[in-house]
């Protein structure tokens, strides 16, 4: 451990919201310690996004062949589950040594161990105590308690990134983005019975109702058994497998699995950190921030999942991580962080995708805009690969033609939804939009079709 007892900076947490701020603060000549009781990557690289995204992108290529079948494509196309997760690891067990190199190289100090507040300025990890002037928080993110009996029997989203075989019978608790992108991978890569247990009326609630209707049927025809008002009370072990009990409007019913996941959310891993010793306050939603990441403990600054800031997303915890970073080697408080429209993607196949304002919310906020809302199965774009269940609806601001929010379902909005992001960032109007030009045929010509 080269530079022991006290640092300039101690960064808790090896992910996109810790990671950036050891190297800048390293950068800047601080002396640095970085911690993580995991190995360093973080969420997104070893458990979340990225790993997840290389299943997907094996599984992309049966709903190719599936939609192109009969239009002159004759693939036979079967997931082989141990060498997709073997695909997986090929990024996956690299991450860690990489990303502690990087660090080493900047001269970061890196510690494995769980750390914990002894005082203001003081943490102990694995039995020894380590002090700095300040400290950075980014503990992310775990999966909620939901003090239901059986909990413990559920499998976790990291569990199943890496489940040896292939689960035959998968049941998902919840119905928002774990349980959709997963149950998809599931059910191309050839599972028997894929449920997914929504309690509300609709999964994906945050996303637009019309939409999320077209990807229900999307994920019916898959033949993902989607079951909404469906509140999961308790898990029994059954033999070999489980037993779900939930409730619906109707009464309780029943659902037999090998596997069944925790998807129902994820709360701000701050619990053992003992931040009272700290001075740094707390609440349901996170570590209290001031608009430019410092906690309540002005020497301690904190970013990402584990902050009641923005929403849980990898280019949100970096961005929040990178205004913190420039706030504590400036010494004060200059950078606000200012959210950009942020974009967010539906995993599935088609993906679903929205940026700024839903309908609802526009109504609340009582703007006067135009909806332009269409199904897209008959545009050459979703022709030519065979895409049925594809549309957008678009808010344009009716008397200054600005995008108030934009929400896409198809196999080109993951990438068309940036385009919305960066016109919206930059204000352009719809009029301006249409006026530029996009290669043809790509999806991104279409985006002028939809204003
Ligand atoms: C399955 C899944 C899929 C996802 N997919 C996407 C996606 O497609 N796009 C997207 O934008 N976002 C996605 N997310 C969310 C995204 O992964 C997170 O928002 C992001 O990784 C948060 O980064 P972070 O640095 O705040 O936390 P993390 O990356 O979780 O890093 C926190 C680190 O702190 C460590 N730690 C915690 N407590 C301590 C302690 N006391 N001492 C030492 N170390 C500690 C942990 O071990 C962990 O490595 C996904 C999440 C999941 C679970
Ligand atoms: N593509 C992405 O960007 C992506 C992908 C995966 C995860 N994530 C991040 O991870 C977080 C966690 O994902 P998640 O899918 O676990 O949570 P989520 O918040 O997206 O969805 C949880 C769902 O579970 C339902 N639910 C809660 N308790 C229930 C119960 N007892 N029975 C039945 N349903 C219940 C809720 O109504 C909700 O629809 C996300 O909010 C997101 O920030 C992002």
């Amino acid at each position: 451990m080269g530079n022991t007892g006290r640092f300039n900076l101690i960064v808790i947490g090896g992910g996109t919201g810790g990671n950036g701020v050891a190297r800048m603060a390293a950068n800047a000549g601080w002396t640095v310690a970085s911690i993580d009781s995991l190995p360093f990557g973080g969420t997104c690289a070893l458990r979340g996004c990225d790993p997840k995204k290389m299943l997907i992108a094996v599984t992309e290529g049966v709903e190719w062949a599936r939609n192109l079948d009969g239009k002159g494509l004759v693939a036979q196309t079967s997931v082989n589950w141990p060498d997709m997760i073997a695909f997986k690891r090929t990024f996956t067990d690299a991450m860690p040594d990489r990303i502690e190199g990087g660090l080493d190289k900047a001269g970061i100090t890196v510690l494995h161990g769980e750390a914990r507040f002894t005082g203001r300025d003081k943490i102990e990890v694995s039995g020894e105590v380590l002090s700095a002037r300040h400290f950075h928080i980014a503990t992310g993110a775990r999966p909620m308690t939901l003090n239901i009996p059986g909990e413990e029997l559920l499998a976790t989203s990291t569990d199943f990134l890496a489940l040896p075989e292939r689960p035959d019978r998968v049941v998902f608790v919840g119905g928002g983005f774990i349980a959709m992108e997963f149950a998809h991978i599931a059910k191309r890569a050839g599972a028997r019975e894929v449920t997914v247990l929504e309690m509300m009326e609709r999964p994906l609630g945050n996303f637009d109702p019309d939409l999320v209707a077209i990807l229900s049927e999307a994920t019916a025809d898959l033949g993902v058994d989607l079951r909404t008002e469906a509140k999961v009370l308790k898990i029994e072990k059954n033999g070999t497998g489980f037993t779900v009990a939930y409730e619906t409007p109707t009464g309780v019913e029943t659902v037999d699995c090998d596997l069944v996941v925790h998807a129902t959310g994820r709360v701000p891993n701050i619990d053992h950190l003992n931040l009272e010793a700290a001075g740094v306050e707390y609440s349901r939603m996170g570590i209290k921030v001031s608009p430019f990441m410092r906690t309540t403990n002005p020497a301690i600054f904190a970013a990402g999942d584990c902050a009641d800031s923005g929403p849980m997303l990898t280019p949100v915890s970096a961005n929040e991580g990178r205004i913190a970073a420039k706030n504590l080697l400036a010494g004060k408080d200059e950078r606000e962080v200012n959210y950009p429209p942020i974009p967010s993607v539906v995993f599935t196949l088609p993906q679903l995708a929205s940026v700024g304002l839903s309908e609802a919310a526009a109504r609340e906020e009582g703007l006067d805009f135009d909806t332009y809302f269409d199904k897209t199965a008959g545009w050459y774009s979703s022709l030519r690969v065979g895409a049925k269940h594809t549309a957008y609806k678009v808010l344009v601001e009716k008397g200054t033609g600005k995008i108030l929010g934009a929400h896409l379902i198809g196999p080109g909005a993951e990438e068309q939804i940036n385009l919305f992001a960066m016109a919206m960032a930059a204000g352009l109007t719809a009029n301006q939009i249409k006026g530029l030009i996009f290669a043809y045929p790509s999806f991104a010509s279409d985006i002028s079709s939809m204003i």
